[in-house]
């Protein structure tokens, strides 16, 4: 698990380790670990033009000093000094001696620069920064998003808040931000997860001293542990047996898509009840069906109720059947309308409950999920006693404790009709297979997000498509590789 940090933590990991350092000793660390992945993105670095954006704190410092390590390389290194009385010392006199040149940021000659060199280093903000990115420094973050050159956000993307990725106003649009220590949990999550692009991690010795992680994302061996293969031991029932809930006789997608996809994640056995029983059993002969109610079907060890059952007294009453048992319950679509209604119906359930809201659904419970979408799932999740999962580009689960999990997988692709409805059927399966209710849910968002860059390989994707990859998905998290013809199953 990749821990994710707020700028107090790191804040508070660093004094210790400044204590414990020679002066200057960690800038340089981070400078360096800064300018070497600078020298991959630009390929050959001798003779390319590179602008620094300077602002008056540390951040800034960062960039000098990686600039005067590539204008050492024999880079045409500018800085671009916003506050040019306030530039880090050392950093400024690190550059001249290199060879760098130094200009002011404001006016016309600083936007020109910018917008024709190699590579743009943004040292404007870092955790110190504060509300959005003032005019000067706008203006320069939107020549750099109309020039040419490869974008480098240094420690995070200037104008993103790192505790939250909320953007007030412009922030720097980075291609690729260089983080020291760890992760902050903006360069992952809503609007800075967009502004950071691919993140570079420069270990600068914080762990020791660093506070745990409260935020985390997965990744394939985390979510590997929870899709084990039946033993020698197991039969259809021992892997957990997901009941379903979803679809309706007029629109029995839903159902079709939710019962699908549990089966393709855990193949034990899936239970469907409901009226889109026959356009269930004709798409899925694997599954044992009934057009009764949730009682009828039989014993299972999840419940995934929701998707297309409508929001009238019947879908009412099959909610509240489902959610008076004691078994983890997967709450989505519709179910949620109704659940918005009567909060009531999960607090204090002595089984799991994990709601799967997208924004408009997340607002019917009183508050929109707003920009600190991590803050926002939290706050829920204590609410109602339940985990949350905060459907987006980014998905976000919140538990109940304040343990919360960012998304790392998927693909824009995603956003197509149907596609809630599978992630539902495959943290029904993972519920059923005993995984822990957080778990589960950021475990099936992450298989969810792998078996959605599969369908979208080659374009864009269908909500079956998804169902259909889930398989190959499971495999490849495993780390098995693509299957080959005459494979044996694992
Ligand atoms: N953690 C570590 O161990 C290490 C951290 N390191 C680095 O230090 C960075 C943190 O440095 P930092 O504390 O100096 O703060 P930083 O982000 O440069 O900005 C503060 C300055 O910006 C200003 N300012 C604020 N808001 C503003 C706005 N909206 N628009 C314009 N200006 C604004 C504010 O000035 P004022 O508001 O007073 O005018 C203040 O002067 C960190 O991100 C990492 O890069 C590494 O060197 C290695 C070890
Ligand atoms: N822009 C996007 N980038 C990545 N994933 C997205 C994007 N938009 C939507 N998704 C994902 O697609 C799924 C859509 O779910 P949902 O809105 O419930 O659809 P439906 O109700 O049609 O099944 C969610 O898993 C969500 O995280
Ligand atoms: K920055």
């Amino acid at each position: 698990m990749i821990g994710l940090h707020t700028a107090a933590e790191v804040r508070s990991a660093e004094e210790p380790l400044l204590a414990a350092t020679p002066p200057g000793a960690l800038m340089q660390r981070a400078a360096a670990g800064l300018a070497s992945v600078c020298v991959r993105l630009l390929g050959r670095v001798y003779g390319r033009r590179v602008a620094l954006l300077v602002g008056t704190g540390n951040n800034g410092g960062d960039a000098l000093l990686a600039g005067a390590r590539l204008a050492g390389r024999g880079a045409r290194v500018t800085a671009v000094l916003l506050d040019p009385g306030r530039a880090h010392p050392d950093g400024l006199a690190a550059l001249r001696r290199a060879g760098g040149r130094v200009v002011a940021g404001n006016g016309r000659s600083a936007a020109t620069l910018v917008s024709r060199a190699d590579l743009v280093l943004d040292g404007i903000l870092g955790i110190g920064g504060r509300g959005g990115l003032r005019r000067d420094a706008a203006d320069l973050a939107a020549a750099a998003a109309d020039g040419t050159a490869v974008t480098v956000a240094v420690d995070v993307p200037s104008g993103i808040d790192a505790d939250t990725g909320a953007v007030d106003g412009v922030a720097f649009p980075a291609m690729h931000t260089v983080t020291f220590g760890v992760v902050k949990v903006g360069l992952v999550v809503g609007e800075g997860r967009s502004h950071a692009g691919t993140v570079h991690l420069v270990d600068i010795g914080l762990g020791p001293h660093l506070p745990s992680a409260t935020a985390f994302q997965l990744t394939d061996a985390d979510v590997a542990a929870g899709l084990s293969p039946p033993s020698g031991d197991d039969d259809k029932y021992s892997q957990g047996v997901v009941g379903v809930v979803a679809g309706s006789a007029t629109y029995p997608g839903a159902g079709v898509l939710c019962t699908g996809a549990a089966l393709r994640t855990r193949p034990g056995l899936v239970r469907y009840a409901g009226t889109a029983a026959d356009g269930v059993r004709a798409a899925w002969p694997e599954a044992v069906v009934t057009d009764g109610r949730p009682a009828d079907a039989g014993r299972v060890q999840s419940w995934v109720v929701g998707p297309g059952m409508g929001t009238g007294d019947d879908a009412r009453s099959v909610l509240a059947e489902v959610l008076a048992t004691d078994l983890p319950v997967l709450v989505d679509a519709d179910a949620l309308t109704l659940l918005a209604a009567e909060p009531d119906l999960v607090r204090g359930r002595e089984g799991a409950t994990v709601l799967t809201p997208h924004d408009r659904e997340f607002a019917r419970f009183g508050t929109e999920p707003g920009q600190d979408r991590v803050g926002a799932a939290r706050r829920l999740a204590a609410d109602l006693g339940c985990v949350v999962l905060l459907k987006g580009e980014a998905t976000v689960v919140a538990d109940a404790d304040g343990t919360a999990f960012v998304n790392a997988t998927g693909t824009p692709w995603l956003a197509t009709a149907g596609t809630g409805d599978v992630l539902s059927g495959i943290v029904g399966a993972l519920l059923a297979a005993g995984l822990p209710a957080a778990e589960a849910a950021a475990a099936g968002a992450h298989l969810h997000g792998r078996s959605g860059q599969l369908a979208a390989q080659h374009g864009p994707l269908l909500a079956g498509d998804l169902v259909r990859r889930l398989p190959e998905a499971v495999g490849r998290v495993r780390g098995l590789g693509a299957p080959r013809l005459g494979d044996s199953a694992a």
